[in-house]
């Protein structure tokens, strides 16, 4: 029997990765998009004509039931959230409500409904913020430092919450940086690639960056996805710690990509203040022993691998006039 997988956030970097896996495994995949994120179906690029898309309001309790409903998904993987930390600061609640909201509204569907659908809640490495001990799993304590990793706790508790009281069978991985060249580029990783990119073609000259001296446990997005997955094959649904285990600092980073196309990054970068984060954090990196230990997954990818794929595909797409170098110094994808 064909399964349904059923994906919010599929016009994401994780939901392109994780659709091209499951229409490998031979799923149904269908993704759930608002209405004002139709435009960006185009990011599915090959899969848009693999994929069936669902025009529903993410906001809305009775469209997502709807949903559920005829659907009936195995599957359910909640990857839909705004992603870059620095904007919750400009808007809470909205962030609150896009990613506590979806998730609640969803896991009570799946409840309402009275399926057995194995669901997955995208939570996030930010929910363990201003850390006490190095490196973090699943026992690390919840010290969330800004309103994207206090919306990603809610929804997670919210996740464990329908496990124990409803017994629906509710995952999540909490996901460390992972990265890849379908990041958008205000990420540092894709700002870092793009920027090396026109530096190496003569399209630029310099690059604007924070803070050189924060670290982070950066992977490949396609290693990821394949452990969502693999957390919905397990006997018993849990929460799982993914990363690499591997504390790089931004600088490390910056002297890799720039480095790959032969570059010295001293001489390109220039320090924007206003770039500078009061919630950062310095040790964050995952002990992703138990997610290795009971689903056998390994980050495939190394660091250096990845940076030199970022660079040398978005030199590709600079040469092909698939993105282009804006104006005003900034770097935007078309
Ligand atoms: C796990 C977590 O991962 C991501 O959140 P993030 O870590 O905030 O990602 P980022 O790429 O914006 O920053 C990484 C680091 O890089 C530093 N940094 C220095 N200079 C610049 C700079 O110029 N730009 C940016 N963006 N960062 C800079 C910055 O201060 C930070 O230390 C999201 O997927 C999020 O959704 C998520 O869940």
């Amino acid at each position: 029997m064909t399964k349904t997988a059923l994906v919010t956030g599929i016009t994401g970097q994780d939901g392109y990765y994780l659709s091209h896996l499951l229409l490998n495994q031979g799923y149904r995949v269908v993704g759930l998009v608002s209405p004002h994120r139709q435009p960006n179906l185009a990011k599915l690029g090959n899969l848009a004509t693999q994929v069936e898309i669902y025009n529903v309001d993410l906001r809305d309790p009775l469209a997502l039931l709807n949903a559920v409903e005829q659907l009936r998904p195995q599957e359910i993987y909640n990857l839909a959230a705004p992603s870059f930390v620095p904007d919750s600061w400009k808007d809470p609640l909205g962030t609150l409500d896009l990613i506590t909201g979806t998730a609640t509204r969803l896991l009570d569907a799946v409840r309402q409904v009275g399926l057995s659908t194995r669901f997955y809640q995208a939570s996030s490495s930010e929910m363990f913020g201003d850390v006490l001990s190095s490196p973090q799993d699943e026992e690390t304590t919840f010290r969330p430092k800004n309103p994207y990793a206090a919306a990603k706790l809610h929804a997670h508790w919210t996740m464990v919450h329908h496990r124990q009281r409803y017994g629906l069978f509710a995952c999540s991985g909490i996901l460390y940086n992972h990265e890849s060249p379908l990041r958008p580029p205000q990420f540092v990783t894709r700002k870092v690639s793009l920027a090396a990119a026109s530096i190496k073609l003569g399209l630029a000259e310099t690059l604007e960056m924070g803070n050189l001296d924060a670290k982070r446990d950066w992977g490949f997005a396609g290693d990821y996805v394949r452990a969502m997955w693999l957390m919905l094959q397990a006997n018993e649904p849990e929460e799982y710690v993914i990363g690499t285990g591997k504390l790089r600092s931004v600088k490390e980073l910056v002297s890799i990509a720039f480095d790959s196309v032969g570059l010295n990054w001293e001489n390109h970068i220039v320090i924007n203040t206003n770039l500078l984060r009061q919630d950062e954090h310095f040790q964050l990196v995952a002990n992703p022993s138990k997610a290795k230990k009971n689903l056998g997954w390994e980050p495939e990818v190394s660091f250096e691998a990845l940076l030199e794929k970022m660079v040398q595909t978005d030199i590709e797409r600079l040469q092909n006039g698939s993105i282009s170098q804006a104006t005003e110094g900034k770097l935007l994808v078309d």
